[in-house]
């Protein structure tokens, strides 16, 4: 499927191609062969039950998978066309491309806010001076959409803002590294209402730079946030695979698979 690029965006980001991707946990398979396109500049929404393999899935997508000592895997994992698995491809480099948002915000609660947004660039060996580094600050605060709530307090500590601050703090710190894709592992189950909501807003302005992947167990906020959605679904003990997947629209009124009917209508799951 090839979506049209974004109207009077000029979207970036990178597209993100997963082809025959297969996980084991020890001999336990736990992924069957799963192809997947992530359009750049798009968000692309993973839905399905329960242990159907959706972390596991977006944990291959940045060589996260590989630092369980069990899980093995198979199949390849394109960037603008670059297997991030390909020898010679360095890992920290697949990381920095391809950043992360966990489920439950982790700042580093004793770092300042400001250092917290700098972090990684350390590990990507960038170096600024004082005021480029302010200014990476501000720009990345104001993308994920807390610049305005912290500019006065940029020395106090992560750890004293609210969940679905220190949420979008982590969104910050990703962005300062200049991700191409942005993975998002249920960003928004661990905060209220209303920080959800912020935090959505925020998915959708970043969409216009940056490629969004995120796992989500509810089926409003895929709704809400995604341009496409995967369905993946792990039946009676076999692998997960995707059942189906298409534009998000579609996806909710017209599937062409029963069993994504039963799950986006909250039959099961
Ligand atoms: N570190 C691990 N070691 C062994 N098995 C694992 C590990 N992580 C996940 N699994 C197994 O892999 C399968 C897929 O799990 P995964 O977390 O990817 O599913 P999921 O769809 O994201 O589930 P959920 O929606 O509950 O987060 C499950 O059977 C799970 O038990």
């Amino acid at each position: 499927m090839t979506l049209p690029p974004v109207p009077g965006t000029g979207a970036t980001g990178a597209t993100l191609q997963a082809r025959r991707i297969s996980a084991w946990f020890g001999d336990h398979k736990v992924l069957d062969r799963v192809s997947l396109t992530m359009p750049a500049g798009r968000v692309t929404a993973l839905i399905g039950p329960s242990g159907c393999g959706k972390s596991t899935f977006l944990r291959i997508l940045n060589r996260m998978h590989e630092l369980v000592p069990t899980a093995s895997l198979a199949g390849e994992v394109l960037v603008d066309g670059r297997d991030v698995y390909a020898a010679g491809q360095r890992l920290t480099e697949a990381r920095r491309t391809i950043g992360m948002v966990f489920q439950k915000p982790n700042p580093f609660p004793a770092m300042s806010i400001y250092d917290n947004v700098t972090s990684g660039l350390k590990l990507t060996g960038t170096r600024l001076n004082g005021d480029a580094k302010d200014d990476l600050v501000e720009e990345c605060l104001t993308k994920a959409g807390l610049w305005r709530e912290v500019r006065d307090r940029l020395r106090q500590p992560g750890g004293a803002l609210s969940g679905g601050q220190q949420q979008r703090l982590c969104i910050a710190r990703s962005l300062a590294v200049r991700p191409k894709v942005l993975l998002m592992d249920e960003p928004c189950s661990a905060l209220d209402p209303t920080s959800t909501r912020r935090i959505e807003e925020t998915i959708r302005e970043l969409a216009h730079e940056v490629t969004i992947v995120i796992v989500t167990h509810n089926m409003q906020q895929a709704a809400r946030v995604s341009d496409s959605c995967a369905f993946f679904l792990a039946e009676q003990n076999t692998p997960g695979a995707i059942v189906e997947h298409g534009p998000t629209p579609a996806m909710f009124s017209a599937p062409s698979d029963p069993r994504t009917a039963d799950y986006v209508e909250g039959r099961f799951g």
